[in-house]
């Protein structure tokens, strides 16, 4: 009942030379090396090649188990490869186009990736992946994401056939409208209306204030012709909250907005190039009249007559649009994460400082320990959002059947999964991309790092498809202990239970490990529960308002939870492939003992476990490191990332990053002239008066 429909994860060239430059303007490293010719040479040398051969796995079998399957191995081998090779689909100088020509941009790949999956046939799963590789954040992703999954979820079979095909062969462009500008994580506060007129047999579509704008809805600025449109049903003078509406908004003949439809672009984002490649909208209606049939009624149904009838279905449902891309954003977590990651190994595997006494070769950075310290967790969390990702996907599909058969028991549970993931992978991974630019140094602000656009587009996740913290408060609300949950009915045990680890090696042993996170999440929770009562003795709700700080801390130490016991059992499956296992095992060990000494303070205050024995994890969390030190740069290879795809300078496959850097920095507009513009305006006549000054003197 939820299946959305297919999961979308998913220049104007400025060129190097120009009238203005003389060869005599051309950056010393061109002069000497006769340009791209000696670039490709020199790109045959791997740089990393000695780090690769340190590798004590099978990276081809590790590429298996990241992507799932030999088959998606293969399939995201071709796609990946399809756009990296198609000219329209270069992206190297996108952070310097203005933002119309970015918008242009992104239209212009949006038609040619269309028509190379018509072209070519390809299959679902192939076009989803092609429009991933595109890497570029347009109105497609909305279309595809949540327009396509809410007319499949809340639509009956016959607005389903009615529309679906319409969308499928882009005759209409969609996307979701339901933030407004006064409202977003409170959807029951949304202001639109939608009035039922019996005369006409017509819904009345209307925004009766200016925080009843919609605000923020990807697509909606410029390309959508329709939206689902979330507003308040009112039918026979009675409210009946909020329900989607398939609403076209522009001429399909010229686009222009139909009448009384205000709309257009919010504005400016964060940083350069990154989301403004979205056109986020804004949309007013005044008085705008579509059919009844255009309420999507699978949930429930205005008759003829203006009766409202409610479907034996629980009312959630409405949501379900929400937790599909949930779901999809925790997968999108782990492909950002091990991209960042991916730029910073095989930097600090290249880049050296320090070390060298006497002229000889100075240490890798990667060698520091501070710097595995801070780089392997992440490369764990990589892995391990990976697999839970998978995990969430299986439990998504496992819910939708047994909604398909009416089973409504497991619909709690998969919300509260869902929501409490995507707030605690997003926010891990703003994070990590934040460190990984750290971790590059001062060239891992560059552009052409790769990191700040990828920083850019990525934080918004931590707030779209719902503000973490409100996810997280969503979770700590849950009642039930079943499913995930259920440790909780081990709560005589867990809440006396005394973890055995005595060495460092113990701390090897997954159930050592299990039970410390097992009793650290259920003691947070009985002692916010505790603390709730004590706080308002006559209002629950009270209690819980008083104490959300601490609930928001229990709800993470649940997810921490999940995301390790994920990572043990897939350590647990049979995984072929010479030492992938062992790797994976020590990636599982690295995660969760990084947890638990950055949260040490909760382990510890709830006596889960001792100061030494929290002592002991750090230490064989250190010997951790050094087992993981020289498989990193394969480990991170089996992410079988392209160049393209990366769209980074220092994190190159062949790991011939100067070169490249240097190559780089002569692509910028500055660069176009030897003597800026704005030199005989204001640089010159400044220094002609200081001159003039001194020579006074
Ligand atoms: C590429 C980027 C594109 C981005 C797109 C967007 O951002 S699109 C815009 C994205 N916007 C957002 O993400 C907005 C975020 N805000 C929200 O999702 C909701 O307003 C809310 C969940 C915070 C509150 O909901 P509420 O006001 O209804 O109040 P309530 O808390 O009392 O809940 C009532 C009951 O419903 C349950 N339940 C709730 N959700 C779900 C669910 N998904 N499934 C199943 N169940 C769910 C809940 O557990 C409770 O159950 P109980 O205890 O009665 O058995
Ligand atoms: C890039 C981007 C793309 C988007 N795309 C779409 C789209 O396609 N369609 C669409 O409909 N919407 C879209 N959105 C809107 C998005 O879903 C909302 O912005 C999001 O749900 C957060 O809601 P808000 O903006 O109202 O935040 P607010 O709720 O106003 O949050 C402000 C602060 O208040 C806190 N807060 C709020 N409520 C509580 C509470 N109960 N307890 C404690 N703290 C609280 C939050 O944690 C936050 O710190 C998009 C947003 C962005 C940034």
């Amino acid at each position: 009942m939820w299946r959305g429909g297919s999961n979308t994860r998913t220049c104007k060239r400025r060129f190097f030379s120009s009238p203005t430059r003389s060869r005599h303007h051309r950056p010393p490293y061109m002069l000497h090396s006769r340009g791209s010719q000696h670039l490709k040479a020199m790109a045959e040398v791997d740089h990393l090649a000695a780090e690769r051969a340190t590798a004590r796995f099978d990276v081809e079998e590790m590429k298996v188990a990241w992507a799932g399957s030999r088959h998606a191995v293969h399939v995201a081998d071709r796609m990946a490869r399809l756009v990296a090779s198609d000219p329209v689909f270069r992206k190297d100088n996108r952070t310097m186009l203005s933002r119309k020509e970015l918008f242009k941009d992104t239209l212009r790949k949006a038609a040619h990736a269309w028509k190379r999956i018509v072209e070519l046939r390809l299959t679902e799963e192939e076009a989803d992946l092609l429009r991933q590789y595109v890497d570029q954040p347009g109105y497609v992703d909305l279309h595809w994401g949540m327009f396509v999954p809410a007319i499949k979820g809340q639509g009956t079979e016959e607005q389903q056939h009615k529309w679906l095909p319409l969308a499928y062969k882009f005759q209409i462009i969609g996307c979701y409208a339901q933030t407004e500008l006064g409202h977003g994580s409170n959807v029951q506060g949304l202001e639109t209306t939608a009035t039922f007129d019996p005369k006409t047999d017509e819904f009345v579509i209307h925004s009766p204030t200016l925080t009843s704008s919609k605000w923020w809805p990807g697509g909606l600025g410029k390309a959508s012709t329709h939206a689902v449109v979330y507003a308040r049903l009112i039918t026979e003078g009675k409210d009946y909250g909020i329900h989607g509406f398939i609403v076209q908004l522009r001429s399909l003949e010229d686009h222009s907005p139909l009448p009384g439809v205000t709309l257009g672009d919010i504005g400016g984002k964060f940083g350069s190039g990154a989301y403004n490649s979205m056109d986020n909208g804004v949309l007013r209606f005044d008085h705008v009249r579509i059919p009844r049939d255009q309420m999507l009624m699978r949930l429930s149904q205005v008759t003829r007559e203006g009766k409202y009838v409610h479907s034996n279905v629980p009312k959630q449902l409405l949501y379900g649009t929400m937790v599909y891309v949930r779901q999809s954003i925790v997968a999108d977590a782990s492909k950002a994460l091990s991209r960042a990651v991916c730029i910073a190994v095989r930097y600090s595997a290249v880049r050296k400082q320090f070390g060298s006494q006497d002229g000889g070769p100075e240490t890798q950075v990667l060698n520091y320990k501070t710097q595995q310290s801070r780089l392997f967790p992440l490369l764990a969390s990589a892995y391990a959002f990976r697999f839970v990702g998978d995990w969430l996907n299986w439990l998504y599909t496992d819910v939708t059947q047994k909604l398909e058969a009416k089973d409504f028991s497991t619909l709690q549970e998969a919300h509260a999964c869902t929501a409490g993931l995507k707030a605690v992978t997003t926010s891990v991974t703003a994070d990590a991309i934040e460190e990984c630019r750290k971790l590059c140094g001062g060239h891992g602000y560059l552009n052409s790092s790769g990191l700040p656009e990828l920083f850019a587009v990525y934080v918004p996740a931590c707030t779209y498809e719902g503000d973490n913290v409100v996810l997280l408060l969503q979770l700590a609300s849950g009642k039930q202990p079943v499913g995930t949950m259920a440790y909780m009915g081990k709560v005589q045990y867990l809440m006396q239970c005394k973890s055995a680890v005595s060495s460092a090696e113990d701390w090897l042993n997954p159930d050592a490990i299990q039970e410390a996170f097992e009793a650290r999440a259920l003691r947070m929770a009985v002692n916010c529960a505790q603390n709730i009562s004590q706080a308002a003795s006559q209002e629950e709700a009270a209690g819980f308002y008083e104490r959300s700080p601490d609930l928001l801390e229990a709800a993470v130490a649940h997810i921490q939870l999940i995301i390790v016991t994920k990572f043990i059992e897939k350590v647990h499956q049979e995984i072929p492939g010479h030492g992938v296992k062992e790797q994976l095992q020590a990636l599982c060990n690295v995660y969760a003992l990084y947890i638990l000494h950055k949260h040490l303070g909760d382990f510890l205050a709830t006596g889960c476990i001792t100061p030494r024995q929290g002592a002991l994890a750090n230490e064989q969390l250190g010997k951790l490191y050094a087992q993981v030190r020289p498989n990193a740069v394969a480990l991170v290879d089996a992410f079988n990332y392209t160049d393209h795809y990366l769209g980074s300078v220092l994190g190159r496959y062949d790991g011939d990053v100067y070169p490249a850097l240097y190559e780089e920095a002569w692509k910028d507009p500055l660069n176009e002239t030897v003597v800026p513009e704005g030199y005989h305006e204001y640089l010159r006549p400044l220094i002609k008066q200081q001159q003039l000054k001194l020579s006074r003197l």
